[in-house]
């Protein structure tokens, strides 16, 4: 058949089994456009998280449906948008490349490349919210995650699928104990992702070129959402970290998740909230912030073997002023998480560095990953750290003697002690007892109260 035949019958083809009907399609409207988030009306069937498309080639998703318009928060710069600009559903979320060529990378929320590396080969593009396993196929967390770091390893064990929280003041040592982690896992089977959240750009720079120096650089992926990103990449940034991370457990790989941090992306969330106008709550946060990052956390595993057996351990960091960890976001954060590991700036001025404070930090199942011996000798020695702690500062302890509950505190001023040191009685169950049940006693000296026992 000549070839001008040949291009006639292939037209012809394609022409009839193209649909030529009318396509109906709806297009919202850019209401109004501020500080990161749109609002936009006229997508009546728009869903919760779908990825929305500006003409102007902008994405962003919608955060908040309201009857009558729909709250889009973005994930490119707004310049190139304005009120009246014309908006499409997609159908589809947010999705992230997954994958090993995103090892060794530094990328944005969105899986972009920040390096000037070139492209990013991707092995699959997942959403950024995912379920959590579920109980059935989780299992118990048995295998260590050794830090390097000796305060934590001997006496606040981190165990594979575990989530431990790391709090403290500002510039107190967060950032260097995560890095450190990260570090010594560059000769395990680990595969690690360093989520940046509204972090100074020098100090992800410090966290890479200490990661590069130390060799430890391929085997991770860097995420970096900068303080100048619009919000809408800020937000999506742990998730799309975790999503990352899950590829390489799903796979029965092993993976440490750190996220640096989630007090400025509780910020961030809050900042959103406000935007769309959604009712302000405790410290102004919406209330659904404990949800995100509980949702978020508990995607860290340890899976089962019918499930592949791999793992992935969360190291969120958040941030406290002057030391206060019964603020909104830390205590959220920490009850959320198997532990925290408590920086105090106090110890870091004093020089020691990792300012671990004894007293406060706590691993809950990391425990378990230990030997024996280890682990019997490592609470006798927590246990040591903080009578000395009590003595020293005045704490508390509860105690029982001769039978009786009783709640012992120590003073650091002998004076204030003796002046203090009237028993008072308290009656249980409302004082129907006669017999006191508790009583409390300020002693000048720790050895003074232990003695009574
Ligand atoms: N264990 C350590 N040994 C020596 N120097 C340390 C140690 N930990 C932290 N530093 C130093 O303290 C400074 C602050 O550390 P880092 O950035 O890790 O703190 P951060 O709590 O993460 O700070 P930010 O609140 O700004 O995120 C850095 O200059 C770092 O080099």
């Amino acid at each position: 058949m000549p070839h001008d035949t040949l291009w006639l019958k292939d037209a012809t083809t394609r022409v009839q089994s193209t649909a030529l009907g009318p396509v109906a399609e709806h297009r919202g409207r850019v209401e109004d456009i501020a500080d990161g988030v749109a609002m936009i009306s006229g997508l009546p069937d728009v869903r919760l998280d779908e990825l929305l498309r500006f003409d102007a080639g902008a994405f962003g998703f919608a955060q908040v449906l309201e009857p009558d318009r729909i709250g889009c928060v973005l994930l490119d710069a707004a310049h190139a948008l304005q009120a009246g600009d014309a908006v499409h559903g997609t159908g589809d979320v947010v999705r992230v490349p997954v994958g090993a060529g995103l090892l060794g990378r530094i990328v944005d929320p969105l899986g972009r490349p920040l390096d000037g590396k070139g492209p990013i080969t991707a092995e699959a593009t997942l959403p950024i919210e995912r379920d959590a396993p579920g109980i059935i196929e989780r299992d118990l967390v048995v295998n260590p995650v050794q830090t390097g770091v000796l305060v934590v390893d001997t006496l606040f064990a981190l165990g594979r699928g575990q989530r431990e929280l790391i709090i403290g003041d500002p510039a107190t040592g967060k950032t260097t104990l995560a890095a450190d982690t990260i570090i010594a896992q560059r000769d395990t089977d680990m595969i690690c992702i360093y989520v940046a959240v509204g972090q100074k750009t020098s100090a992800v720079r410090r966290a890479v070129d200490a990661l590069q120096t130390h060799a430890a650089f391929g085997r991770c992926i860097v995420v970096v959402a900068g303080p100048a990103t619009p919000p809408g990449l800020q937000w999506i940034a742990p998730f799309a970290g975790m999503t990352m991370a899950e590829h390489f457990r799903d796979k029965g790989g092993h993976t440490l998740i750190v996220i640096d941090d989630l007090s400025k992306h509780a910020a961030t969330h809050r900042e959103i909230a406000l935007l769309t106008r959604q009712s302000p709550g405790r410290e102004a946060y919406p209330g659904d912030v404990f949800y995100v990052h509980a949702r978020l956390l508990e995607r860290a595993a340890k899976l089962s073997q019918a499930r592949g057996g791999g793992s992935l351990t969360a190291l969120p960091i958040a941030q406290t002023e002057a030391g206060n960890l019964s603020a909104y976001i830390p205590t959220n954060l920490i009850s959320i998480t198997d532990g925290q590991i408590v920086l105090n700036a106090r110890l870091f001025q004093e020089g020691q560095k990792p300012a671990v404070d004894v007293g406060v930090s706590v691993s809950r199942v990391g425990g378990k990953t230990q030997a024996p011996a280890l682990r019997d000798a490592a609470k006798s020695l927590r246990l040591g750290v903080r009578a000395r702690i009590a003595a020293r500062h005045g704490h508390i302890l509860a105690k029982r003697i001769g039978g009786h509950p009783r709640i012992l505190a120590c003073r650091d001023d002998p004076g204030q002690g003796r002046n203090q040191n009237d028993q008072r009685e308290q009656n249980g169950e409302g004082g129907r007892e006669s017999e006191p049940c508790f009583r409390l006693g300020f002693f000048d000296r720790w050895h003074e109260a232990a003695s009574l026992g």
